[in-house]
């Protein structure tokens, strides 16, 4: 008979530790454009995106949809560039919705590293072994393992979620290593850390969107040979007049004549070339939000309108290095014949489209 005695294991002896380091704080907020990110209870890492009220789906939105599901469903991932402003997120998050699968969202940051994409140890788990085979004489034995946790990279191809990485060019190129089996041979390399598991199979649901600036913009690397020929890089441009116009008519409560003669002056901007940061929809929307909100007439005769456009643009068009007098006085005269073409004199009143109806209700 075997006389080894069975160690009695205490049952409240297994403890694990808090996390090393806190979470990354979800993006939802800062990515909360036209579309609405929310958490999934259940699953923190994975949101859900969800059209806001003021989504605009214009033929030019429609038809990027369309190409890019057409590369996502025959499964490669996808990529939207571009320049700033243009839609890209707007349009990652849409695409992603329509796959109707959880959605991870990573941001690219030059500090971002093949761990935080993957995975690493995390906590430990500690484990005490109470041995009392002879009742006066206790034996401990105490173990602590540091425990594996997958990160968003690893959770997304385990589970066959929608991976939407923003700006993926903001990291540095080596970061992206590990996407390159990902993506060919559909295996995720896992680091000797995670000692159970060398690799896992991509599940057959993953998908991969990324987005990125031009190569010229500040804080952007160069993309990986490698990587880029696995993308289906889709070159997404400033929208067009339509768009532009339906989106700050829907995302600010301008009547349609005022938002059109802003959106009129910033293409015009955009158009002459003399700046030295590109006035983007952002600017448009930036112009026709405090215009409706501080009830400004949408014309050069209104003195807070013309300061609003020249805060807006003006910054736009220098460096912020000391220039001569003449210089800014010469581009300044420029932006105000743009004004003087396209918010001529006696425009209307704003509209502000809310409060218009507001009055109305309460007048009736
Ligand atoms: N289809 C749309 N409907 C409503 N608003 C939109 C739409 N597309 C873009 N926008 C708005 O235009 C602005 C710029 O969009 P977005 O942030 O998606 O651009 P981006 O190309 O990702 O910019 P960046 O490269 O600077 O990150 C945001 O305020 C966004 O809400």
């Amino acid at each position: 008979m075997s006389t080894e005695p069975a160690p009695l294991v205490s049952p409240s002896q297994d403890v694990e530790t808090t996390p090393q380091r806190p979470a990354r704080p979800e993006p939802a907020e800062a990515l909360a454009v036209g579309y609405r990110l929310s958490a999934r209870p259940a699953s923190p890492a994975t949101l859900t995106p969800r059209p806001r009220a003021d989504f605009v789906e214009t033929d030019q939105v429609k038809d990027l949809t369309r190409r890019g599901l057409g590369f996502l469903r025959a499964g490669y991932p996808l990529h939207f560039r571009g320049p700033a402003g243009t839609g890209k997120t707007t349009l990652a998050l849409h695409v992603a919705a329509q796959l109707g699968r959880p959605v991870i969202v990573i941001t690219g940051d030059n500090e971002l590293g093949t761990a935080d994409l993957v995975g690493s140890q995390r906590g430990y788990h500690y484990r005490k072994v109470v041995d009392q085979f002879i009742h006066n004489v206790t034996k401990l034995e105490e173990t602590a393992n540091q425990r594996w946790t997958d990160h968003r990279l690893t959770t997304a191809c385990r589970e066959g979620y929608t991976l939407v990485y923003d700006e993926f060019t903001r990291s540095r190129p080596e970061t992206h290593n590990v996407l390159l089996g990902v993506f060919e041979e559909k295996i995720l390399f896992l680091p000797a850390q995670a000692r159970e598991e060398c690799y896992i199979r991509v599940h057959p649901d993953f998908r991969a969107i990324f987005t990125s600036n031009p190569q010229e913009y500040a804080g952007v690397h160069a993309s990986q040979d490698a990587l880029a020929d696995r993308l289906a890089t889709i070159d997404v441009d400033y929208p067009d007049r339509g768009m532009e116009l339906a989106v700050a008519s829907a995302r600010t409560g301008l009547g349609e004549t005022e938002a059109a003669r802003i959106i009129d002056l910033v293409r015009a901007f955009r158009a002459s070339g003399d700046y030295q940061q590109t006035p983007t929809m952002r600017a448009s929307l930036m112009i026709a939000r405090v215009a409706a909100q501080e009830g400004l007439r949408v014309s050069i005769d209104d003195p807070g309108f013309v300061q609003l456009c020249m805060d807006a643009l003006e910054s736009r068009m220098f460096s912020g290095a000391r220039l001569e007098a003449a210089t800014r006085e010469t581009s300044r005269a420029a932006l105000l014949a743009l004004l003087a073409v396209h918010c001529p004199s006696e425009a209307p009143i704003v509209r502000v489209t809310a409060a218009r109806r507001a009055k109305k209700a309460d007048a009736s």
